[in-house]
């Protein structure tokens, strides 16, 4: 893939028909729960995501040193995956993912009886696992306000503790549909887990088989919302998507309905059709950090104040994506400062009209979310593909929708 492109749109009027990629979320908790079950599962439209792509080869994967790349979700899960099933693996990923933290998991699951030691610094990636002794110990504090990945990580090789699990969680939790999500496909898969105030319970159960079909990912419609909003005119159709999701970002659709976009639920999926828009919105970002870069990127372009919560999982994510953020909006005349602990507040300006050039990070949501920028001028996408770990079609589906795309060695 090349260095860059350039990006523009001769018309700004969007027309079209999506097939979004499937959720990474929902495809790699399948796939831990499908092994984890030891049947035959049948999943339907995994998602061609690298995430989802690496985890399927990493469970066949016999080899003694496993590479989770940048995804978090395939460090997490296959951390306690790899600790129940009591096997002796190095599990490592990129310079990033040695840099993102894993000490909460890794501290529960050594209470549980599993042996895991760090390969390099403390708290950190890579680790190395080697055998599960049962502790007996069947309470568990967790801190809930770093990611709910540690906590998905656990509750998915619960029903398989001889005395279950009784998390008790500690802070604020973040990202907690993430939580329910796993809770969902836990049930989907036969195995109960009760949620009620901060504690969280899982019995001695026995996953079964079954038939799941992936949805489409959310967080990927989210980036066609910005380019509606941003469109002169326009009538997309993502197909693939329900109004009865067990995603969290489905959110998107109530914060673009203030941002200029109607959602019309369909057989299909959504419909998503231009709309008047509010100037200035208030945000908690905490059950959908994931939306964070598509809102602030779009509302520095279209000039909406925003003042935003619930932020703070952003910084240990596939980049610093408040430092990104606010590196990026400056060259577009707009500010993201923090303006009181935990508020921060994005102060758009006057979109300038020539060079702009956005980094991405090495973070596929760096890339996406600035991208729809192109319907008002062109810009620069530095290392564009970036966007596979998520959505690797997501140039071509541009394409399709009208967008020119010059790609530079
Ligand atoms: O469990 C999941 O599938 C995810 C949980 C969230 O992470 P945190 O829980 O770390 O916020 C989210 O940002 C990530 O993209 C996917
Ligand atoms: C944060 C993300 O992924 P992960 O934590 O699974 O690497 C993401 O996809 O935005």
């Amino acid at each position: 893939m090349s260095q860059s492109l350039t990006l523009s749109h001769p018309t700004g009027k969007l027309t079209g028909r999506i097939k979004l990629p499937a959720s990474k979320s929902e495809a790699n908790r399948a796939l831990i729960i499908a092994a984890l079950s030891g049947q035959a599962s049948q999943l339907h439209n995994l998602s061609e995501a690298n995430d989802t792509q690496l985890l399927q080869r990493l469970l066949q994967s016999d080899a003694e040193t496993i590479d989770a790349e940048d995804a978090g979700t395939v460090m997490r899960f296959l951390t306690a995956f790899y600790a129940i099933t009591g096997q002796q693996k190095t599990l490592t990923g990129t310079d990033r993912m040695c840099q993102r933290p894993i000490r909460i998991l890794v501290e529960a699951l050594r209470e549980l009886g599993a042996s895991i030691a760090y390969v390099g610094e403390e708290g950190y990636p890579p680790l190395k696992i080697s055998g599960f002794k049962g502790s007996g110990q069947k309470h568990l504090k967790v801190r809930s306000d770093i990611s709910s990945q540690y906590i998905s990580a656990l509750l998915m090789m619960a029903p398989l503790l001889p005395d279950g699990l009784e998390l008790e969680l500690e802070g604020k939790i973040g990202s907690r549909p993430y939580i329910e999500m796993t809770r969902s496909l836990m049930q989907h898969f036969g195995v109960s887990a009760d949620f009620t105030g901060n504690t969280i319970t899982v019995k001695p159960q026995k996953y079964k088989a079954a038939t799941f079909r992936v949805e489409s990912d959310w967080s990927a419609a989210s980036y066609w919302y910005s380019m509606v909003a941003l469109a002169k005119e326009a009538e997309i159709t993502l197909l693939g998507l329900k109004e009865q999701s067990f995603q969290g970002d489905r959110a998107i659709a109530d914060i673009m309905y203030r941002l200029g976009v109607y959602t019309e639920f369909t057989e299909e999926g959504v419909r998503l059709l231009k709309k008047e828009h509010e100037r200035h919105i208030s945000l908690d970002f905490s059950d959908c950090p994931d939306l964070a870069q598509t809102v602030v990127a779009l509302c520095a372009a279209m000039g909406v104040r925003v003042d935003m919560t619930g932020l703070e999982s952003l910084r240990i994510k596939e980049t610093d994506r408040i430092q990104a953020l606010q590196i990026e909006v400056l060259s577009m005349n707009a500010s993201l400062q923090e303006v009181t602990p935990g508020v921060f507040r994005l102060e758009p300006g006057i979109l300038s009209k020539k060079d702009l050039s956005f980094r991405t990070y090495q973070d596929h949501r760096m890339a996406m979310a600035f991208a729809p920028v192109a319907l008002l001028e062109p810009v620069v996408i530095q290392e564009p593909g970036v966007v596979r770990k998520s959505y690797p079609r997501f140039w071509e589906d541009l394409e399709k929708v009208g967008f020119d795309i010059k790609y530079t060695a």
